[in-house]
């Protein structure tokens, strides 16, 4: 059995008049790939910051491992677990690939070490970075200038800062944007050895990759669900091949 690690009842949020996201409910289970597809728009990236805790939610509850975690704000849902990727990159170019890893794990234990020895000295943090990177298949360029690594290495060095965090649950926004085939299959990869150990909520435009990742697929359209089931499913689901696949993915066929 997989256990339910998040969970989000009915989350709204409005923007004025607009609904960018209106009652939607997604559960991620450890083990568990969750992705959500959507057109521009659909509201996927602001579900993503609902759940994070980034922005407050209009309606809805939000619950980490059977927790109410509806009003806390984001960096108390960080230190619970719940660990998120950008869209927007959030590395420091200048610093090498391990500092980055260690900047972002010592935000996750801010008592854990102390303001008058250099951070290096801090051994849970080091742990928790040098771990990270390693498992984000960054070992061998831990020393690197962070501005000098491809656009792929600088998606895995994000995935690393986030892993960095000790998180529980991942939500990733848009890992794939950008990359290249081998890139992509590096990716898909750690996404899939990751989710053995996580809950994943997944957003992501590649649809191809979305297929073979997936383990659910929840489809947003104008910030609404119309649809969330296994991959098979969603591929034959009438409403969502009309309003969003259309013939980009054909049944039974992974185009
Ligand atoms: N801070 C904000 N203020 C006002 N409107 C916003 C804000 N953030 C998002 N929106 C609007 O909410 C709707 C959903 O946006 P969102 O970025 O969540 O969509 P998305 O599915 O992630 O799109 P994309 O695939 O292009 O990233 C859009 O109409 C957007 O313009």
């Amino acid at each position: 059995m997989s256990t339910l690690m998040l969970q989000a009842q009915s989350v709204s949020r409005f923007f004025g008049g607009l609904k960018a996201v209106e009652d939607v409910s997604v559960d991620l289970h450890r083990d568990e790939l969750h992705a959500v597809i959507g057109t521009n728009g659909a509201g996927k990236s602001t579900l993503i910051n609902l759940l994070s805790g980034e922005l407050p939610l209009s309606a809805g509850r939000v619950s980490l491992m059977g927790e109410d975690i509806t009003h806390w704000r984001q960096p108390k849902r960080a230190r619970a677990g719940l660990g998120r990727s950008y869209q927007r990159n959030t590395i420091f170019t200048p610093f090498t690939v391990r500092e980055n890893c260690r900047l972002s794990a010592q935000a996750r234990w801010p008592r854990a070490w102390n303001w008058w020895q250099p951070a290096s000295r801090c051994a849970l943090s080091n742990t928790a970075a040098e771990e990270a990177l390693q498992r984000a298949g960054l070992g061998d360029v831990a020393e690197r200038v962070a501005g000098t690594l491809s656009h792929g290495q600088k998606r895995q060095l994000e995935i690393a800062m986030c892993l960095a965090g000790a998180p529980k649950v991942l939500l990733l926004d848009e890992p794939l944007a950008g990359m290249g085939a081998e890139e992509t299959e590096r990716m898909l990869a750690l996404l899939g050895e990751l989710k053995r150990d996580h809950a994943i909520l997944l957003v992501e435009h590649d649809m191809d990759a979305v297929f073979r990742v997936a383990d659910r697929i929840t489809v947003m359209v104008n910030g609404r669900v119309i649809a969330s089931d296994a991959p098979e499913a969603i591929r034959q689901h009438p409403e969502v091949r009309a309003a969003y696949l259309g013939d980009s993915v054909g049944a039974g066929h992974g185009h």
